[in-house]
């Protein structure tokens, strides 16, 4: 057995999202951690998603990740890949979507791929090659104070042209709206010019249909998760996959409750103060953990405490953008971040080894660093929560029951999130 769709994500939050859409559409999809070894049995599955921490890394590293989970991906015999990154198209100065897209169109030879991030139910949307989040340009959503990856600017074909020295292309809504034959041959067309890499406006579902039509035959497609919730249908006609596969379910989540949150992002924002309203919670300041380990410890003794009752209790570093500026003059934005990983990650690895049974991780280099500090390797999808952010459930070797985890993306989830997740998780 091969799989479909072979992809890679560059954040482990982004990957669950991907993953999600992928189930939802009916496709069997497993989200394994990192480049799995030869091992890994993948017969009963459509789709793997991997997930990398490559967003925010040095390009060249996030290049060799992708490259090797490309390769592993490739031995599986996959048909189409995917390189999933952010709906609000997040990178460094360096990148890293450009030299990413760019390797992986090498290694594939190919000489095209669509850029795609729309979301358009989460409300990412994608018009004249501007990224809106709802009804505000990305530069004025929030994402402009982003503690690692700002997003100074909406116009995707100009930030794109940055990150590589390949010409950048639009297939604008008008082209859409006639059509997968037209974008066909729009992007035909393109690819005569030289043009590679190709931004493409989404303002619906729709037209991530006709997009998905259009790119069925690249070997290489790239964007967030709505492309992925559209593609699918196509396997489906193309004979690529047989039938509409129900989403597995997970076994009943047990243990206590526990939320942590790295993202500083506006949602989680507004969850954090929603569920402090209900439920006690631990700030955790990057300036004390830079000091001592005694704001740790302080954390792991309160949470300790506060989840005898079983929970849900949330541990947090996130702040306003004043908070986040001042943490990382004095301590510089990598040192900040690692900072806040580091506590999380090890908060999450002695809490769940004492009985938390049931994580939910706010912020997609947060649910990395949470991920790696429990050592996790594949992940089942079940539930949504939210759009983007579903229940999963993963086997520990310290615990005999699942562990159900939900890692959501920075902006995603109601204002309620932090307690509705529990609610709903069977
Ligand atoms: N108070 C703080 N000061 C400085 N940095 C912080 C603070 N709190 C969190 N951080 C760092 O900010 C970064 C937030 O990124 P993360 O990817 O976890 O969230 P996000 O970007 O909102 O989520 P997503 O990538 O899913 O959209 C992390 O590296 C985290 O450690
Ligand atoms: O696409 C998104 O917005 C999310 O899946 C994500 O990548 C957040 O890190």
């Amino acid at each position: 057995m091969t799989i479909v769709l072979g992809a890679i994500a560059d954040d482990f939050t982004g990957a669950t999202d991907l993953a999600n859409n992928l189930v939802r559409s009916g496709m069997r999809c497993l989200q394994v951690i990192g480049v799995p070894g030869t091992d890994l049995d993948v017969s009963e599955v459509d789709a793997v998603v991997v997930a990398l921490k490559s967003r925010s890394c040095p390009a060249d590293e996030a290049v060799a990740d992708s490259l090797a989970a490309l390769a592993w991906l490739q031995a599986q015999g996959a048909q189409q890949f995917f390189f999933k990154y952010c709906s609000t198209f997040d990178s460094t100065a360096r990148g890293n979507i450009g030299p990413v897209a760019d390797a992986l169109m090498e290694r594939l030879g190919v000489t095209q791929t669509v850029m795609v991030p729309a979301f358009p139910v989460n409300g990412r949307t994608v018009y004249q090659g501007h990224l809106f989040v709802g009804d505000r340009l990305l530069n004025d959503s929030g994402m402009q104070h982003h503690p690692l990856t700002p997003m100074t600017d909406a116009d995707l074909v100009r930030v794109l042209a940055s990150q590589t020295p390949h010409p950048v292309g639009l297939v604008p809504r008008p082209v859409l709206d006639q059509g997968a034959e037209t974008t066909r041959q729009h992007l035909a067309a393109l690819a005569e010019q030289g043009v590679r890499h190709v931004i493409c406006d989404t303002l619906d579902e729709h037209d991530l249909d006709v997009l998905a039509e259009a790119c069925e035959a690249m070997p290489l497609v790239t964007g967030g998760s709505g492309l992925g919730q559209a593609l699918p249908d196509r396997y489906r006609r193309l004979g690529w996959l047989d039938e509409i596969a129900e989403p597995g379910r997970l076994q009943p989540a047990s243990g206590s409750a526990l939320v942590l949150s790295g993202s500083c992002s506006r949602a989680t924002l507004a969850q954090v103060a929603h569920f402090l309203k209900r439920h006690p919670g631990f700030s955790l300041d990057p300036l004390a953990l830079a000091e001592s380990d005694a704001q740790l410890q302080a954390a792991l003794d309160f949470a300790r405490d506060t989840l005898k009752s079983g929970g849900p209790v949330l541990v947090y570093a996130s702040a306003d953008p004043e908070k986040v500026k001042a943490a990382q003059a004095r301590l510089g934005v990598e040192r900040a971040g690692q900072l806040v990983e580091r506590a999380l990650g090890q908060l999450a690895a002695t809490l769940v080894s004492e009985g938390v049974g049931r994580l939910v991780v706010a912020g997609g280099e947060t649910s990395g660093a949470v991920v790696s500090a429990l050592k996790l390797n594949t992940l089942r999808i079940g539930e949504q929560i939210d759009p983007g952010v579903p229940w999963t459930q993963a086997h520990l070797e310290s615990r005999e029951a699942p562990l159900s985890l939900a890692l959501k993306s920075g902006n995603f989830g109601g204002v309620d999130f932090f307690t509705r997740a529990f609610e709903v998780l069977p």
